[in-house]
């Protein structure tokens, strides 16, 4: 699903024509594939091996949660996807795009027009305001109509009155909700959420959960990244992980549950 098209009069305006080969242009959710993925830190006797014969493939889109407890390569592996790293052995594709061999050049280009994130900690530009930072995702991305897909953003994730507030005078939840819009006005068909509920508190990480499966079902690939079980249970599918390893990849394991019966 597109959220906004081309806008001659934008600075940033992409011509699609010029990024036919870069992926996300044109898809609704993605075509991912990982094979034989491993990832290893530093060298040596204290090399950490984070990854190690990942495989997975992703067509379209879908709410996939990457499941496993702290350390098991759950970050390393979001990484890899997002085009932020590459793996040290294996291939990760994304719409046919190598990005394992790909220039550091390219994989700016493929995440410019492809990937969005969300973190745990917002992350949030303290010096700009909710629409300012909503703004910057339309801007990044150069997908053009900026002020008006801020505008329909904030107002879809209920925070079109809080335009002009700083991060400061948000509440946590209200934060993650301007994140998640300006990860949306990018346009991009691929949103790579970092334990996203992380900080909240239960009800609210509920009312982001809700946004994030609702993005999934309007057409994107939504990957969440968590080591919360209860929370697997709202995804389509739930990749899990141990030591680096996908020890189990299929529905949710305890049993699907829409987010309105969450708890944790
Ligand atoms: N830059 C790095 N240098 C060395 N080791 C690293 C680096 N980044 C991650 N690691 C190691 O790789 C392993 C996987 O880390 P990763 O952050 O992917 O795990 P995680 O499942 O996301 O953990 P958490 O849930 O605690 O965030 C860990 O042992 C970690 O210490």
């Amino acid at each position: 699903m597109r959220w906004n098209g081309g806008d001659a009069d934008h600075p940033d305006s992409v011509d699609s024509a010029d990024h036919a080969d870069i992926p996300g242009s044109g898809t609704s959710g993605a075509r991912l594939a990982l094979d034989g993925v491993g990832r290893r830190y530093g060298a040596g006797e204290s090399a950490v091996t984070a990854l190690s014969g990942v495989s997975l493939r992703v067509e379209g889109a879908a709410f996939i949660v990457i499941l496993g407890p702290s350390g098991c390569g759950k970050t390393t592996l979001l990484n890899l996807v997002g085009a932020l790293d590459t793996p040290t052995c294996g291939t990760v594709t994304l719409d046919g795009a190598d990005l394992a061999g790909a220039s550091r050049r390219r994989r700016r280009e493929v995440r410019r027009r492809t990937v969005s994130f969300v973190f745990q900690s917002f992350n949030l530009f303290p010096a700009l305001t909710a629409g300012e930072n909503v703004r910057f995702g339309a801007d990044a991305a150069g997908r053009g109509q900026a002020r008006e897909t801020t505008e329909r953003l904030l107002a879809e994730v209920g925070l079109g009155h809080r335009a002009d507030h700083f991060p400061h005078q948000l509440s946590g939840g209200e934060q993650q909700r301007v994140a998640i819009a300006r990860a949306l006005a990018t346009g991009n068909p691929i949103l790579l959420a970092d334990e996203p509920t992380g900080e909240l508190d239960f009800g609210t990480g509920v009312q982001i959960l809700a946004l994030l499966r609702a993005q999934a079902d309007a057409g994107r690939t939504v990957l969440v990244v968590t080591h919360n079980r209860e929370i697997a249970r709202v995804a389509d599918r739930v990749v899990e992980l141990s030591s680096g390893h996908v020890v189990a990849d299929g529905p949710p394991p305890d049993g699907s549950i829409p987010v309105s019966d969450l708890r944790w």
